[in-house]
């Protein structure tokens, strides 16, 4: 009930309105019957144009109400399907990355399509319900008026109808959840397929195997495939027989209750036979309301999860107002993983630290060492669990974290590179020509509208793509996870001996996270990692 109260909250639309003409609608309807029947027996010559006139307002009556009460309906869903994405994409936006990661993606992508895609579909069916359950009881009136009698039988056999209808969609439901688990299985099968297609090229019995898993998986797909049709074959064919039965309610069980009933045998039977339609419309509408409710809790529970990782907003000026700061610390920087009990799993240990302007600092460190999540502490991806980093020996504020972020030129290790230049205006075309001459790119790669004509490079030459799009932002400090790991011989020697210096030169705090030992002689500062503990070299 509160989800329904929730829905037409969310609905926005005007409801005294909609309300009346779903009413007007059902009158509508009930005025075309009992207009038809009351043609049907006038005697021949006796009012035919007015019983026409009569007929031609009420259709004009139910087709205008339902196509104002269908196009609102619609409308509103858009309208509410659309501000469900959007407050869903503005909490995703201020959502913290620590807490984006443990939500993960896939309930985001799932509220986003499959969940209004559901709304989409249901929000009509239950308002057609709505509308048919109005219409259902004028016609009931109007049955009550012909014949007590058949209103009673007619009610019994209606309540019977929507119970059969209700429980047989109930049981469809439960079967189309379980065909789409396996269809989701199934894609995914095929998506691992294509995705380690190298990896089945070299392992004959590799390739086998993955055959037999989708085999499998597309059997059961096709099973449960066969068991929805059959309950549909099912359902449709007893449906029908229920339509006859009520013929046969109306023709030979109500005149055994009743002696009047004769004079209005075919109109009773006509508006029964309406009434059939409207049934079946209202066992739909109920199963689409709890689809509906919850695929609209599914949504608001994400939306509320999202929002309480919002990060703190951005204060006016959080940081020093030069942009090139001379230092920036890490006071006693520390962080902790943890697994489900809350026992850690890998500390960082507090971290000290200071990088000046004009200097390159490396950072070096075996695997698992620690040096990804000292970069992402580093960066203000992460907040540190402890300690503070200060930038000119102010500690960044909560919300100075979006200001210290937007000072960073950074290119992570899993970094991704976006096709357009986003959040550059006034890019200078000829400082783009002139980095991607510095990169080795001219002829491979163009700036054309504010978009990079191709993404289409060696894992290299996209790893420099992402250095040119970092550098645009002319960053005073830059921050780099192995940036060289996949350069060639030569590109890592002009990187290092050549780009940045140079990069140093003019004004930069610089950290890499590097392996190469052959250039560390170009760094200021050296640090070495080794279970969480990060030491000074030199
Ligand atoms: N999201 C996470 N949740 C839990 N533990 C994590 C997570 N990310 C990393 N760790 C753990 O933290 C430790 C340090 O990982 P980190 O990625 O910082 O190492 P690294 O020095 O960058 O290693 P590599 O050189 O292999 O990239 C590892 O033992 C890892 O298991």
């Amino acid at each position: 009930m509160e989800m329904l109260r929730q829905l037409l909250r969310d609905l926005d639309m005007d409801k005294g309105k909609f309300l009346l003409m779903l009413v007007l609608s059902a009158l509508g309807t009930t005025m075309t019957i009992a207009v038809v029947n009351m043609a049907l027996k006038r005697e021949a010559g006796d009012g035919e144009f007015m019983f026409a006139v009569y007929f031609l307002l009420s259709i004009f009556l139910y087709s205008s109400a339902q196509r104002f009460v269908m196009m609102e309906v619609a409308k509103g869903a858009e309208r509410m399907i659309a501000e469900q994405r959007r407050d869903i994409l503005a909490a995703t936006r201020a959502a913290d990355y620590t807490s984006l990661q443990r939500i993960g993606r896939a309930p985001i992508y799932k509220a986003v399509t499959q969940e209004t895609q559901t709304i989409s579909n249901t929000l009509p069916m239950i308002v057609v319900g709505a509308q048919q359950s109005v219409l259902l009881i004028f016609m009931s009136f109007y049955i009550a008026y012909l014949s007590g009698v058949a209103f009673v039988l007619i009610g019994l056999f209606g309540i019977f109808a929507v119970w059969f209808h209700v429980t047989g969609l109930t049981g469809l439901r439960k079967r189309t959840e379980a065909l789409k688990r396996t269809q989701n299985r199934l894609f995914e099968a095929f998506s691992g397929m294509l995705a380690g297609r190298k990896e089945i090229a070299f392992n004959e019995a590799r390739g086998q195997d993955v055959v037999t898993h989708i085999q499998a998986q597309s059997g059961r797909t096709r099973a449960n495939t066969g068991r929805i049709r059959r309950h549909w074959a099912k359902q449709y064919v007893l449906t029908q027989t229920l339509f006859y039965i009520l013929l046969g309610v109306m023709v030979f069980v109500v005149p055994m209750f009743t002696e009047t009933y004769h004079d209005v045998v075919i109109q009773a039977t006509m508006a029964a036979l309406f009434m059939i339609g409207s049934l079946s419309n209202v066992a739909q509408g109920i199963p689409a309301v709890n689809d509906t409710a919850r695929a609209l809790r599914t949504i608001h529970a994400l939306n509320d999860q999202l929002r309480a990782c919002e990060q703190a907003p951005d204060d006016e000026e959080p940081l020093p107002a030069e942009r090139h700061p001379r230092t920036l610390a890490l006071d006693a920087v520390g962080y902790a993983f943890q697994d489900s009990h809350g026992s850690p799993t890998f500390t960082l240990q507090p971290v000290d630290a200071t990088f000046h302007r004009g200097k390159i600092a490396f950072i070096t460190g075996g695997n698992g060492s620690g040096k990804s999540t000292l970069f992402r502490l580093m960066t203000g991806l992460v907040h540190p669990q402890e300690g503070r980093i200060l930038i000119d020996g102010e500690p960044v504020p909560p919300e100075g974290f979006g200001a210290y972020r937007d000072r960073i030129g950074v290119v992570f290790s899993d970094y991704y590179l976006f096709r357009s230049l986003l959040g550059l205006d006034d890019v200078d075309p000829s400082r783009v020509s002139e980095l991607l001459a510095r990169f080795e790119l001219t002829g491979k790669v163009e700036l054309s509208d504010g978009a990079f004509t191709t993404t289409d490079l060696s894992s290299g030459q996209r790893k420099r793509l992402a250095l040119i799009v970092a550098l645009l932002q002319d960053p005073p400090i830059l921050m780099l996870d192995e940036w060289a790991a996949d350069q060639d011989p030569h590109f890592r020697k002009v990187f290092y001996r050549d780009i940045l210096p140079s990069l140093a030169a003019e004004g930069r705090i610089i950290i890499c996270i590097s392996h190469d030992e052959q250039y560390f002689d170009i760094a200021d500062s050296l640090y070495a990692m080794a279970d969480g503990r990060m030491s000074k070299v030199r």
